[in-house]
């Protein structure tokens, strides 16, 4: 059986470094790419979430998924592998699609489209238009006023 069957946590063909969208307009980040080429509907990532206690605040903190489906979110958990580290667009463009698997603390990443080794992922956050951390980012990929 291979690592990518076996595996909670597989991100082999994934990498992180600095993203194409920064600037020094909106500052240094990283970014996660494909280091292979990924056709549409394929698996890029899986991997594993942990849910932090509860009173965490997530609106003050980047780093961290909306692990649920109840609105206002009082869920949050840190994701394994190169997850954390994709940026976000609008829906129309993303490259990358996250299925959350609530019940059972994990989540795959699929490829929206084909994508070629060397692009970076994207995938629009679930939270993005109303987590306070992210409003300045809804304001530049929604194009908001
Ligand atoms: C989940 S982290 C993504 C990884 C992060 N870039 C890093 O280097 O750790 C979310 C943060 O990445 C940055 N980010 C994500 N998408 C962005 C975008 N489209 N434009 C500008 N910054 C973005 C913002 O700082 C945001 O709060």
């Amino acid at each position: 059986m291979s690592n990518k069957d076996e595996s909670k946590v597989w991100c082999e063909f994934v990498c992180v470094k600095q993203s194409s969208i920064a600037t020094s307009e909106v500052g240094n980040f990283d970014g996660a790419f494909a280091t292979k080429d990924f056709k549409e509907g394929e698996l890029i990532e899986r991997g594993v979430m942990r849910r932090l206690p509860m009173g965490f605040d997530g609106h003050k903190c980047e780093e961290v998924f909306t692990w649920s489906d109840e609105r206002p979110n009082k869920t949050w958990a840190m994701g394994s592998g190169c997850a954390p580290y994709y940026n976000t667009t609008s829906k129309e463009k993303e490259n990358t699609h996250m299925v959350r698997y609530f019940d059972e603390n994990r989540f795959e990443i699929f490829a929206k489209r084909d994508i070629k080794a060397g692009d970076e992922l994207f995938h629009t956050y679930i939270s993005l238009e109303w987590r306070e951390c992210f409003a300045g980012i809804d304001k530049i990929v929604n194009n908001k006023d």
